[in-house]
C-alpha cells in the first residue's frame, strides 16, 4: 500500500475540559466530515461523551475505563485494526479518515509513537496531524500545573485556543505568547463554542517529531527506547514523574470516580450542591461531568460540565440519549475524597444515600 492510500488519523488532544468534544461535535456536523469515524477515549469508569456526540453508531467507537497513553493503548490498536478489517470486508460504511479524541490527561507521545510504529497500524494508517485544544480560561494555570498539558501543546500541529468568549484580550494575548514559546511551529486559531473550519484541523501533513523542539525529540527517543527495552517497576523512577512511556502513570494524586444515582434529583437542590462544591473544592475538581435526571423535568436531562473552578451553564437535552435514565456523575479530582462528595450530595442535594451506586472501576 502506498502512503497516500493509508487512512489519515487526526489526533485530537487537549487538557481536561478544554473543549475537545465540543470541537469534535461541531466537526462531525460538517458535510465534508461524512466519511469520518471518531474514536473517543474517556478516563472514568462511566463514559458520557459518546452519549453527547451526535453521530451514528457505526461512526463512533468508544475506548473507556482507561487512558490510551497507558492502560488501553492495545485497545486503540485493536480498534483501528478492526475498523480497517471491517472497512475492507465492506461490513461498515466506507470511511476515509479517523479522528481519535484522547482523554484530557493523556500524554500524547506514547499514543503517537504507537500509531507510528505498531505493525498492525503502520501498513494501513498514517498520522495526519495532532490538534490540541487549550482552554483560554484555565490554560495558563493548567500549563503551569500539569506536564501532560505542556506535552499536548508541544507536539501539536494545530492549536485551538477555546473559550475565547470568556476571557479578556490581555489574558488571551498572554496565553498565546506562552503557547508560541512552547510550540513555535503550530498554527494557532481562536475558537468559540467549538466552531472551527475543518480545514483548520485536518490535513496537517505527516507528523514528524524530528522537526519539533529538543524536548519533543527527546520524548520520542525515550518512547522508542521503551518499545525495545522491557521496563520494570524496580526502576529508580518509581514514585517520581518518569519520562518512560511504559512506566507512564498519571499524576498519582489525580483520581477518578463516578456515582450513579437511581432517583430523580431536585434541580434547585442540585444547583446548591454544585455551588458548594465549586466554592469549597473548585481548584481540585479538575473535571466534573454529569447527566442528571431532574425531578422537575424528567424527560429533559440536564448536562453539567465543571472544569476546575469554572462551571459552564447547564444544558437541557431534548430527550434521553439512551434507555438509561439514571443520573451519572463523573469526577476527576486531586485529593477530594469520594466520601465528601457523597456526604455533601446527600446533605445539599437531598439525595438518599441508598440511591447512590458506585460503579465498579
Ligand atoms: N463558553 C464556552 N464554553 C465552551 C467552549 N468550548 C467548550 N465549552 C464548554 O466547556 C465544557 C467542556 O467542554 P468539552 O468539549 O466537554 O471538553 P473536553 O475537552 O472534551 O473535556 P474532557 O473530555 O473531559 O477532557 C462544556 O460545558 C462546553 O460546553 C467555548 O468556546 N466557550
Amino acid at each position: 500500500m502506498d502512503a497516500v492510500d493509508h487512512i489519515p488519523v487526526t489526533v485530537l488532544t487537549g487538557f481536561l475540559g478544554s473543549g475537545k468534544t465540543t470541537v469534535l461535535n461541531h466537526l462531525l456536523r460538517q458535510p465534508e466530515m461524512g466519511g469520518v469515524v471518531a474514536i473517543i477515549n474517556e478516563f472514568g469508569e462511566v463514559a458520557l461523551d459518546h452519549l453527547l456526540v451526535e453521530s451514528s453508531e457505526d461512526r463512533l467507537a468508544l475506548l473507556d475505563n482507561g487512558c490510551i497513553c497507558c492502560s488501553v493503548r492495545e485497545d486503540l490498536i485493536e480498534t483501528l485494526d478492526d475498523l480497517a478489517a471491517r472497512r475492507a470486508a465492506g461490513t461498515i460504511p466506507p470511511f476515509h479518515r479517523v479522528l481519535v479524541e484522547t482523554t484530557g490527561l493523556a500524554d500524547p507521545v506514547p499514543v503517537l509513537h504507537t500509531l507510528m510504529t505498531a505493525p498492525d497500524i503502520v501498513g494501513r494508517y498514517r498520522i495526519d496531524g495532532v490538534v490540541a485544544t487549550v482552554d483560554a480560561v484555565n490554560g495558563a494555570h493548567t500549563l503551569h500545573a500539569h506536564a501532560e498539558a505542556v506535552r499536548q501543546v508541544a507536539v501539536a500541529d494545530r492549536l485551538l485556543v477555546t473559550k475565547t468568549d470568556l476571557v479578556s484580550g490581555d489574558t488571551l494575548a498572554r496565553l498565546e505568547a506562552r503557547l508560541v514559546a512552547i510550540n513555535p511551529v503550530a498554527a494557532l486559531s481562536q475558537v468559540s463554542n467549538g466552531i472551527v473550519d475543518p480545514a483548520r484541523v485536518l490535513d496537517a501533513g505527516l507528523f514528524d517529531p524530528a522537526a519539533r523542539s529538543a524536548d519533543v525529540v527527546r520524548w520520542f527517543e525515550t518512547a522508542a527506547r521503551a518499545a525495545v527495552e522491557p521496563h520494570h517497576h524496580a526502576h529508580d523512577c518509581e514514585g517520581t514523574r518518569c519520562d518512560h512511556p511504559v512506566h507512564h502513570a498519571h499524576d498519582s494524586d489525580v483520581q477518578s470516580f463516578s456515582l450513579v444515582i437511581d432517583e430523580p434529583i431536585h434541580g434547585e437542590a442540585f444547583a446548591r450542591w454544585l455551588d458548594y462544591v465549586a466554592a469549597l473544592k473548585g481548584e481540585d475538581l479538575l473535571r466534573f461531568k454529569a447527566i442528571v435526571n431532574v425531578a422537575e423535568q424528567p424527560d429533559a436531562p440536564l448536562v453539567v460540565h465543571g472544569v476546575q473552578h469554572v462551571f459552564h451553564p447547564p444544558i437541557s437535552l431534548a430527550g434521553w440519549p439512551s434507555e438509561d435514565r439514571r443520573s451519572r456523575l463523573v469526577f476527576i479530582v486531586r485529593g477530594i475524597p469520594r466520601e465528601i462528595i457523597e456526604t455533601t450530595l446527600c446533605k445539599f442535594a437531598a439525595v438518599s444515600r441508598t440511591a447512590i451506586q458506585r460503579p465498579a472501576a
